[in-house]
């Protein structure tokens, strides 16, 4: 995409569509009125129109849903066909699987599409979007994400640019990645998933239960094609997820249920709040309900506050070392010139972004996880083989009892490689990061030049499913991060410059090495003791709003005998 294939500015289409439409009025009479020149005033009215109304509509009308260069679509309408694209996309909720489409259509990597009145450009091509990622400018796009900050504060700090935002990165990056905390992480989902008491850990003895009891009793059950009571992910991994974030922040576990339902809530509202695609006036009673969860997170930081400050008084809690983000606030809020100069509010507002950046994503990816398990058994025994080999326990110890540390997980190359594939095809921030350049803006790979304030898309899953970075985009093949060659070292190399998922540079996700340690502990937890299917076949798709989730699937779990 060189700058010239970008749509012209608004001015130039209308002088072209105002040109256009005079020819229009024009021709009839300069050929003649005969039935030819007639005949030929249609087709150079229709040809000009075909022309020059995509991006009149688009760029002075303002209209939705055409893109540019406009490629194939529903209908040969250039905007109601678009439109119709869009409009499906949003219902169906897979938005990112028709920007792919788009882009072949487009028959570029790079290409621009016109969405709620607003010119996007959709950066895809692997090079570029690290160079776009790995730069302090542009910063993100703050009319995207000014809704976030609703919640709690219009300034959120990790999600702003500049000074304040790289004080608040260098005081918060520290204690999410330190040793303890990491492994305090993995405790918790240890004890959750692997242990008897453990909501996840119940669910999937008591799910093997009912699956054992239907393969005993002649008539089975009915409630899925594999006999037994399927069980389902989405709330255990939430459930999960949410748990471990907030050990991290507080060193305590989830109030209770009102809690989880806020958190719950504020995705969405976010959503409507931004108005994709709802109208301004509906995201008005959002921008209000969003703010009644904001001063609900504001009271419970509080209460922590309180409650820590009181047992640093009586001694029964040292906050040196900090042990969690809280005693890391509470030491920068004492200190008159820390990263926050004293601002209370906005500790709130981190606290409030990490609950809901370190969850959704991380339960969704683990989600993606067990179903892509269900669907290739032979990856199952693989990554069993390596844990039992790495951890060198006998089959009949008990899940939660098993050296699971960061170190121990770090030994198993073959998790690794499961787990990089499953983000890689399934993508939790699927329509990926957005920026807004302060300048115009040079692409490596052609040199074309993006001009300053275009929003900018930085498609993770468009990227993430490149043709040349990853043969054979759309099949799960973890085998292409274990290379045993040269060639399959330079092909993982490839793949490795593409994979992104977590961004990279100045505001890459500080939560990575925390979410991919939870992602795999639960895998092999999970796996320790059971063999799991799916109940009830395919398909599962993706929905694409916020986060990528898969639609409700059933998975049928099969306790592991003993033997090896
Ligand atoms: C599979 C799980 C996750 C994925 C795919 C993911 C992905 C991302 C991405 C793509 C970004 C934006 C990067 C950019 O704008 O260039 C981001 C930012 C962020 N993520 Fe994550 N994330 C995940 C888990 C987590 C967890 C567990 C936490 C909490 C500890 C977290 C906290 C954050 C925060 C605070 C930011 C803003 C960083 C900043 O502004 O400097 N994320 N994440």
């Amino acid at each position: 995409m060189g700058s010239a294939t970008l749509p012209p500015r608004p001015v130039a289409a209308a002088a072209i569509a105002a040109a256009a439409a005079t020819a229009c009025f024009a021709a009839p009479i300069l050929l003649g009125c005969g039935r030819v020149g007639a005949a030929l005033a249609a087709i150079l009215a229709a040809s000009l129109t075909a022309v020059t109304w995509p991006r009149f509509a688009t760029d002075t009308l303002g209209l939705h849903g055409t893109i540019f260069p406009v490629p194939a679509g529903p209908g040969d309408w250039p905007i109601l066909g678009r439109a119709a694209q869009f409009k499906s996309a949003v219902t169906s909720r897979s938005l990112c699987l028709v920007y792919a489409g788009w882009r072949v259509a487009a028959g570029a990597r790079n290409f621009a599409v016109w969405t709620a009145g607003t010119r996007r450009i959709w950066v895809t091509h692997p090079e570029d979007v690290r160079y776009v990622m790995a730069r302090v400018n542009p910063p993100r796009d703050v009319k995207l994400l000014a809704p976030m900050g609703l919640v709690i504060s219009p300034n959120m700090l990790l999600l702003t640019a500049g000074e304040s935002h790289t004080r608040t990165r260098r005081l918060l990056q520290g204690p999410l990645n330190t040793d303890a905390v990491l492994a305090m992480a993995v405790r918790v989902v240890l004890a959750d998933v692997g242990g008897a008491t453990g909501r996840f850990g119940a669910a999937l003895a008591a799910a093997a239960g009912r699956e054992a009891a239907a393969a005993d009793d002649e008539v089975g059950s009915t409630d899925g094609p594999g006999g037994g009571s399927p069980l389902r992910f989405e709330d255990l991994c939430e459930q999960l997820t949410l748990s471990v974030i907030h050990q991290v922040l507080v060193s305590a576990p989830v109030p209770d249920q009102v809690f989880v339902d806020k958190i719950h809530s504020a995705l969405p509202l976010t959503m409507a709040a931004m108005g994709v695609p709802a109208p301004k006036l509906l995201a008005r009673r959002a921008v209000a309900r969003l703010r009644a969860v904001g001063e609900y997170f504001i009271a419970s930081y509080t209460n922590h506050e309180v409650a820590r400050r009181a047992a640093y008084a009586d001694g029964s809690w040292n906050p040196n070392p900090p042990k969690d983000v809280l005693d890391v606030l509470l030491a920068d809020i004492d200190e008159p010139k820390g990263a926050y100069r004293g601002d209370r509010i906005r500790s709130a507002a981190d606290f409030m972004l990490f609950l809901s950046a370190g969850y959704d994503t991380t339960a969704h990816s683990i989600e993606w996880g067990i179903l892509t398990l269900c669907r290739h058994p032979e990856a199952q025994d693989r990554v069993l083989t390596e844990a039992r080999d790495v951890l060198g326990c006998p089959p009949t110890t008990a899940a939660a009892d098993l050296p699971i540390t960061p170190t121990t997980l770090a030994r198993m190359p073959i998790l690794h490689a499961v787990w990089k594939e499953v983000i890689r095809l399934y993508p939790p921030t699927a329509g990926g990061p957005s920026r807004r350049p302060v300048a115009n803006l040079t692409l490596p790979s052609d040199g074309s030049v993006i001009p300053a304030g275009t929003a900018i898309k930085l498609s993770q899953y468009v990227v993430l499913h490149d043709e040349e970075a990853y043969p054979d985009p759309y099949a799960f093949r973890p085998d292409r991060w274990l290379p045993t060659d040269a060639a399959g070292r330079a092909a993982a190399k490839a793949a490795e410059v593409a994979w992104a998922p977590f961004g990279t540079g100045p505001v890459s996700c500080p939560g990575r090495r925390l979410s991919e340690l939870e992602w795999k502990t639960t895998v092999v937890c999970t796996l320790w003791g059971y063999r799991l299917g799916l109940a009830w076949g395919e398909p599962v798709r993706g929905l694409d709003l916020v986060t990528l989730r898969p639609t409700p699937f059933g998975v049928r779990v099969t306790r592991r005998s003993a033997a090896p």
